[in-house]
């Protein structure tokens, strides 16, 4: 199943620098880990933001809110869900 997923990112103004750095480079890991495996099949910057468009594919509603909770900066997201299918005017062989 594919999934449409804004992350709108906002870390507290008097979080100290280390532990930003960490859960950075914690997200950073585990997304390209996720990437690796094909769930997380796309990411895009929005530019000017501290935020991004993402594509998911996994097999629920639950392996998406599993991934979502288990994401380091998830307590400093705000995260918007669509669930996706095929179009069927679609000419890409890729999209579902
Ligand atoms: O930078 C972001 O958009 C937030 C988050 C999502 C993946 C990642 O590495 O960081």
């Amino acid at each position: 199943m594919l999934y449409h997923v804004r992350m709108d990112v906002v870390i507290p103004s008097d979080m100290d620098a280390e532990t930003l750095a960490k859960l950075k480079a914690d997200e950073k890991a585990l997304s390209q880990q996720l990437q690796a495996e094909g769930k997380w099949r796309h990411i895009w910057r929005l530019a000017g933001e501290y935020a991004n468009f993402s594509i998911f594919d996994v097999e629920s509603h639950e392996a998406l809110h599993d991934i979502m909770m288990s994401l380091p900066l998830y307590p400093y997201m705000q995260v918007d869900v669509t669930p996706l299918l095929r179009h069927p005017s679609s000419i890409r062989s890729d999209d579902s």
